[in-house]
């Protein structure tokens, strides 16, 4: 028996929602998702992306004019139980006073499939979820990771084409929802279901998803793979939400920019009298004073472990935050140069 490779085409047309009290919650949106593709919805409270995500459920109803397409079928009218999706929230939503076995193969009762077969899917799915001995434990015996991965075993159960997750992992505690992210990567390649995964969570997004769709106000700021979204952020919003970015404003003169500390090479960049430029803290090289073009005084330094946040002052008009290697010694006065390649100065789009 395989579970791999089921997964439906997902196309959003033109799916706005406006709620009833007037609150525009979505703007008419278009995506299309591929077959066995992972997508998230990333962005801050309130952005529209369970909305989007309860539409493509069959929970809510898009405005006169959307459409939701299965498979190139219109789904738009169609009744969840009937739409083939798998769901999970971030409250479990499981029967707590059934067996984890029972819990996984109640989609598979409803359904009427035989007995013989309830019972393989079961334990295939608790070897894939890692929960195998704890098949017939109660619910309300388990602790959330382990509910959690009851929870997404029973969405999968069904063989969904399309499995839907709204924030899985958020009510985890940091070191368990790490762990169940890789283990949820693993999974969703194994089962090559259309994945569509709501998240605020900028690591959480990156990790899973082959494209993330970054929302703003029930819009749609960007739609990228991760590294696209990180490193070329179309806006400032974009560059902020995703990852740690230093936002610095100087003018651009001839390709070079003109800041307090020195001056940069930058690609593209024409003559501005006022430029919004991203810089990435781990694309910046602390080195000697008098090395480099650009010069700053260090503010504070904060050992993380694996690496260290160092502040430096003066060299641009707001204080950078560099992401440097451990080895770096470098004290609170010290006069540092800063290294920063030509194409790690991204250009973004100015805003009033
Ligand atoms: N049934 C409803 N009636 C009226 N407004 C609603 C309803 N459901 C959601 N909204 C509003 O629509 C907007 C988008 O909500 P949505 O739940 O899609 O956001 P979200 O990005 O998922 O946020 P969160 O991460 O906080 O869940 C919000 O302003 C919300 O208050």
């Amino acid at each position: 028996m395989s579970t791999a490779g089921h997964g439906a085409a997902v196309r959003i047309e033109a799916c706005g929602k406006t709620f009833a009290d007037g609150t525009r919650a979505l703007d008419p949106a278009t995506l299309d998702i591929a077959r066995g593709e992972t997508l998230v919805l990333l962005g801050p409270s309130g952005c529209g992306k369970t909305t989007m995500l309860r539409i493509i459920a069959g929970l809510e109803l898009p405005d006169a004019g959307g459409k939701v397409l299965f498979d190139g079928k219109d789904m738009t009218s169609v009744p969840i139980e009937r739409r083939n999706v798998g769901m999970v929230f971030q409250s479990y939503a499981l029967f707590p006073n059934m067996t984890v076995a029972d819990n996984i193969a109640y989609g598979l009762k409803i359904r009427g499939v035989a007995r013989d077969e309830r019972a393989a899917r079961v334990a295939e799915l608790v070897a894939l979820t890692n929960i195998t001995g704890l098949e017939n434990r109660r619910i309300d015996q388990l602790s959330g990771g382990q509910r959690q991965r009851v929870a997404l075993a029973r969405a999968v159960a069904i063989r969904p084409g399309i499995l839907l997750l709204d924030e899985p992992l958020t009510a985890l505690d940091a070191a368990l929802r790490d762990r169940l992210r890789t283990e949820l990567n693993r999974l969703l390649r194994a089962l090559g279901i259309t994945t569509i995964y709501v998240t605020h969570d900028q690591a959480e997004a990156m990790e899973l998803g082959d494209r993330i769709v970054v929302m703003r106000k029930g819009a749609i700021a960007q739609i990228g793979a991760p590294r696209e979204v990180y490193f070329v952020p179309k806006d400032r919003f974009v560059a902020e939400f995703i990852g740690a970015a230093n936002i610095v404003e100087a003018p651009i003169e001839n390709g070079i920019l003109i800041l307090p500390g020195g001056r940069l090479s930058i690609e593209g960049g024409a003559t501005t009298a006022n430029a919004t430029v991203m810089i990435r803290p781990e694309t910046i090289r602390v080195t000697n004073a008098g090395t480099e073009a650009l010069s700053g005084v260090v503010d504070s330094v904060s050992f993380i472990g694996d690496r260290q946040r160092i502040v430096v002052s003066g060299a641009s008009s707001k204080p950078l935050n560099v992401d440097a290697p451990n080895t770096i010694q470098a004290k609170v006065g010290d006069r540092v140069g800063l290294s920063i390649a030509a194409d790690a100065l991204r250009l973004l789009p100015s805003e009033p």
